[in-house]
């Protein structure tokens, strides 16, 4: 029976996206300015890597004729092979939002039917009565932040003031979250979870879509660095998605990386959340060995995203997406007749663009698997179109608004 696999790497977005515009985002284009800027040498990191962006694996299976088909341009620096090796295209986000859990609930078949609760403001951006709510639900003595900011550069400026007066570090970006980042041993990392619990509760009416906890770790002297126990406080998607359609039909779904937290741990069945995309990526591969026939193994790579991204880090970027290309012939290798392996991303997040946000992008589509025949996926008008492709694929019906291929 047929088994898939669907990798989504988080933020790998392929420009070209028409409503970029009401995002500020025209012109944004991740893995197209990555690889333009690996080509002119602005991608060099001695020790880390050099020269043009090197992806034969993905570039074999189609990624340059996708990324073509997005944007009308060629991928700078590939050597686009006459024909895809795999089904190679791009989706187009229909879901009003730039955000992780946006693209992966579209990419399981539930576009996002609402507008997203934002807090718009820079600076003193959650409205009083929110804040008082936190500091009374927390038993705090206040709070620190409360504006738009990068979360490495917040903790970097007030991490002493945090440890010193014991109020957490809240924030906020272009996306529909309110973070808490605190010092797992200051602070504590259960009394952080307990916080976001309460504070998920507060900001429900605000369809608001994430409570994050950004727990982080170090002093003064050695520096303060984020640890893995960041965890998600979403809201559950507003209708069925592929996750919900296999364990009714009595199948076996493993989730990987923070697949659970973005689909708030419902029909998410075996949550694996190891640390780092290589570690990620063997955990994948683990499962998918002894993944049943019939069962779904969905995967998140968050560094692209939350590591580079985020951080506007062009090398890093690309020796990132250089080691996924280079562990990709271990999938290949794993799949047998009858398996489906989904590569895709969720919404773009240009290490090249002003800002520290997501931008507003196209993502690529590939498609792979013994037995199923090269040929152009074009341009597909939802994510969804992933989610009907796998429910017909693993027989389970038609899931979502989507069009499968
Ligand atoms: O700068 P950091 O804390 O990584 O925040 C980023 O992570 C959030 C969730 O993905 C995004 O909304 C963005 O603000
Ligand atoms: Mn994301
Ligand atoms: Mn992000």
């Amino acid at each position: 029976m047929a088994r898939a696999i669907l990798i989504v790497l988080d933020s790998v977005g392929c420009g070209g996206a028409q409503d970029a515009h009401l995002y500020g985002d025209t012109g944004s284009d991740t893995l197209g300015h990555i690889a333009q800027a690996c080509f002119e040498g602005r991608g060099d990191r001695p020790g880390l890597r050099i020269g043009p962006l090197a992806l034969p694996n993905l570039v074999r299976l189609g990624l340059a004729h996708a990324y073509e088909a997005s944007t009308g341009r060629p991928l700078a620096g590939a050597v686009k092979p006459a024909a895809p090796g795999g089904r190679a295209g791009y989706g187009v986000e229909i879901s009003q939002g730039k955000d992780t859990p946006s693209g992966h609930w579209e990419i399981a078949g539930c576009p996002v039917p609402f507008k997203w609760g934002y807090f718009t403001a820079l600076e003193n951006s959650f409205p009083p009565d929110l804040v008082a709510g936190i500091i009374r639900e927390g038993a705090l003595p206040g709070i620190l932040g409360n504006r738009h900011a990068s979360g490495t550069a917040i903790i970097d400026d007030l991490a002493e003031e945090h440890i010193r007066t014991g109020k957490p570090i809240c924030y906020t970006s272009v996306d529909s979250v309110l973070q808490i980042a605190a010092h797992e041993e200051h602070f504590g990392l259960e009394r952080l979870y307990a916080l976001c619990r309460k504070v998920r509760v507060l900001v429900d009416p605000l369809r608001i879509g994430r409570v994050i906890a950004r727990p982080f770790v170090g002093t003064a002297e050695t520096g303060f660095t984020r640890t893995g126990n960041r965890k998600d406080f979403a809201i559950p998607p507003p209708d069925e998605t592929i996750l919900d359609r296999l364990p009714a039909r009595g199948r076996t779904v493993i989730t990987v990386g923070k697949i659970g937290d973005i689909f708030a741990h419902r029909s998410t069945g075996d949550e694996i959340k190891p640390f780092g995309n290589a570690a990620m990526f063997d955990a994948a591969l683990a499962a998918w060995e002894r993944l049943p026939d019939g069962g779904f193994c969905f995967v998140n790579l968050v560094d692209f995203d939350t590591e580079y991204g985020h951080r506007r880090d062009v090398p890093g970027y690309a020796a990132a997406l250089e080691a996924f290309d280079a562990m990709l012939p271990r999938l290949e290798a794993a799949l047998r007749p009858g398996d489906l392996a989904v590569i895709t991303a969720d919404h773009g997040n240009d290490p090249t663009w002003p800002g520290t946000d997501h931008t507003r992008e196209h993502v690529p589509i590939l498609a792979f698997g013994p037995g199923i025949a090269p040929a152009p996926l074009g341009r597909r008008e939802s994510f969804a179109d992933i989610a009907a492709t796998l429910g017909d694929w693993l027989g389970v019906g038609k899931v979502g608004p989507g069009k499968a291929w």
